[in-house]
Order: C-alpha cells, then sequence, then structure tokens
C-alpha cells in the first residue's frame, strides 16, 4: 500500500507551520521508501486534462511535424524524442515510448530557438510547470526540514534550476515497433532529479520498495505520486532514499506526464559534511551540469 498525504493546498501559500507539517508527515517515508500521493496538492483536474489533450494532439501529428523539435544537446535536451530514440540504460534496445521535454534553460549553455519555440504546442502543460514547480519547491523544503538542514538549505542552489516536464506517450504497438526483448516500456532507474512529481492517465508504472520488490502504481485522478531521485539521495547520503522505477510492458496507449525538479547547471553534488558523521559518504560527488550532459548524450547518442 503506497502511502497518502494530504497537503494544506497549493505549495506557494503555506506557511512555515505548515512546512513543518508536511516534513512531519513525509519524513519517516522519505526515510524508508523515497515514495508517496499526494492529495490536497491543489492542482486542478482539469488542468491536467488539458495536458493530456495537448499531448494527445501533439502525438497525432506526422513524423516530420514532431520531429522538427528533436531534442539534442543543441536544445538543452528539450523538445521530443521519437520512438526508438532513448537508449535504455540497462539493455541494448531503445525505450518503448514517446518523449517531449519542455522546461528552463541554463545560460551557461547556447539554443539555437528561442525556448519559446519548445513550449508552442504545450501552453497548457507550461501552466502545470510553474505550478508543479511550487510543489517541488514545497516539498523539497520538508525534505530539508527533515534532514535537520533548515526549510532554505536547496534554495541557494535553485537560482536558475533545469526543471523538466517530460510528456511521454507510449503506444500499444510500441513495444513491438522497437522489437523490445524485454518485459518493460521503460528500463528500471532513478531520476536524475531531486525529486519527481507524476501523474499517468493509465497503470504502467511500477515503483521498487527498499525490500527489492516491484508493485503496481495505481491510477488515482486527483493525487500526483511523488518520488525521491538521485541528488536528493546523493545529498542526504542515502538518509532520505531514490525510489527505483520502470514502466511496464503496456498494451494500450498509455499517458505520463513527469515533472522533475532540478537544481541549477553546474551544481556539484555530494553527500553534506554534516550527514556524514556518523556514516563515511557512500556516493561520489555528480556535477548537475557536465555529468547530465554525458547522460543525456549516452542515452540519446549525440
Ligand atoms: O512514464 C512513466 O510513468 C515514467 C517515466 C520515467 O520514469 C521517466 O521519464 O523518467
Ligand atoms: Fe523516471
Amino acid at each position: 500500500m503506497i502511502p497518502q498525504i494530504r497537503l494544506p493546498g497549493p505549495a506557494a501559500g503555506w506557511t512555515s507551520k505548515e512546512r513543518q507539517a508536511v516534513a512531519d508527515d513525509i519524513g519517516d517515508i522519505c526515510r524508508r521508501e523515497g515514495f508517496f500521493f499526494v492529495r490536497d496538492h491543489g492542482i486542478p483536474v482539469g488542468l491536467i486534462q488539458d495536458v493530456y489533450a495537448e499531448m494527445r494532439t501533439f502525438y497525432r501529428l506526422p513524423s516530420d511535424e514532431k520531429n522538427k523539435y528533436d531534442a539534442a544537446e543543441e536544445s538543452q535536451f528539450l523538445g521530443y524524442r521519437g520512438l526508438g530514440r532513448e537508449r535504455s540504460r540497462t539493455h541494448s534496445g531503445t525505450e518503448a515510448c514517446e518523449q517531449f521535454r519542455i522546461g528552463n534553460v541554463t545560460g551557461e549553455l547556447t539554443l539555437p530557438e528561442s525556448v519559446d519555440f519548445y513550449h508552442e504546442p504545450f501552453p497548457k502543460s507550461l501552466e502545470l510547470f510553474h505550478r508543479l514547480t511550487d510543489l517541488g519547491d514545497g516539498l523539497l523544503a520538508a525534505c530539508a526540514i527533515d534532514l535537520g538542514l533548515g526549510d532554505d538549505f536547496f534554495t541557494g542552489y535553485l537560482n536558475t534550476p533545469l526543471h523538466r516536464l517530460g510528456l511521454n506517450y507510449y503506444g500499444a504497438s510500441h513495444l513491438s515497433d522497437v522489437g523490445s526483448k524485454v518485459n518493460y516500456a521503460m528500463s528500471p532507474h532513478i531520476d536524475l532529479s531531486l525529486l519527481t512529481i507524476l501523474h499517468q492517465d493509465e497503470p504502467g508504472l511500477d515503483v521498487r520498495s527498499s525490500d527489492g520488490s516491484w508493485s503496481e502504481v495505481p491510477t488515482e485522478p486527483d493525487t500526483l505520486f511523488v518520488f525521491l531521485a538521485d541528488y536528493v539521495q546523493r545529498w542526504s547520503n542515502g538518509r532520505h532514499r531514490a525510489a527505483p522505477h520502470r514502466v511496464s510492458a503496456v498494451r494500450q496507449d498509455r499517458m505520463s506526464i513527469q515533472y522533475k525538479h532540478r537544481p541549477d547547471y553546474g551544481v556539484v553534488v555530494a553527500p553534506l559534511d554534516a550527514l556524514t558523521q556518523a556514516e563515511p559518504p557512500k556516493y561520489a560527488p555528480l556535477d548537475t551540469g557536465s555529468d547530465y550532459v554525458a547522460v543525456l548524450k549516452s542515452i540519446l547518442g549525440t
């Protein structure tokens, strides 16, 4: 059973007392499993439905239209990843889905088009992106409180953050179209983010608990699924757990919306001194700029 947390409404309006209450509610869960549902997050279900409508419109376009938005290092990996474009990190094939990313870019890298170009097909998605950024900030502050770091610990690393909204489409025939030899549509992984907030229109997401067992994440229209990811786990020296997840072999059309809350470009994430006194560092430092670009280049083959 996945825990469900009731939030005190839209995160942009949380008082420090409310943030503390959220920290009290999620702290134990973050330390044990790192995933949970949230209700009463203040994001209208209608907005989420509008995003699915935008996705349906986009993914029905002919390939040459979609490929105009092709994701590459030059686009800071915003844009479209067609079927067969993203390599699996765990097997020799590709992920069995089409994807689109919108989000922020960094001034430290160049972008050939205006960022608005990539947001053009997705105005409602951009609105959702901003609301999820508020929620990500609030949940991250609650994590920081639970870790004893103070609620604004992460804000210094979030000046021009590279948050991302992923819009994924898993078509009923995509697994066979890419000749997949494995029984899942997206390989098991943890996200390269601080935390991720996800909504799915159909089941398909599986999450791995700390005892190693996988369970299916149910679909609940008015709740969001939250899981912790690499950077929080690394920074906290594993005190907060990143949740491995995958997408099972999908036999019908399925869409997911995942918001990845990310720090600035070029932050070196390493276990914090304050959290490595009892235990030695378990994770190597990771650069949210060069290391992130290297991972994306390796999976997108650019
Ligand atoms: O589609 C999903 O439910 C999960 C996708 C995912 O894990 C990702 O894009 O990182
Ligand atoms: Fe993921």
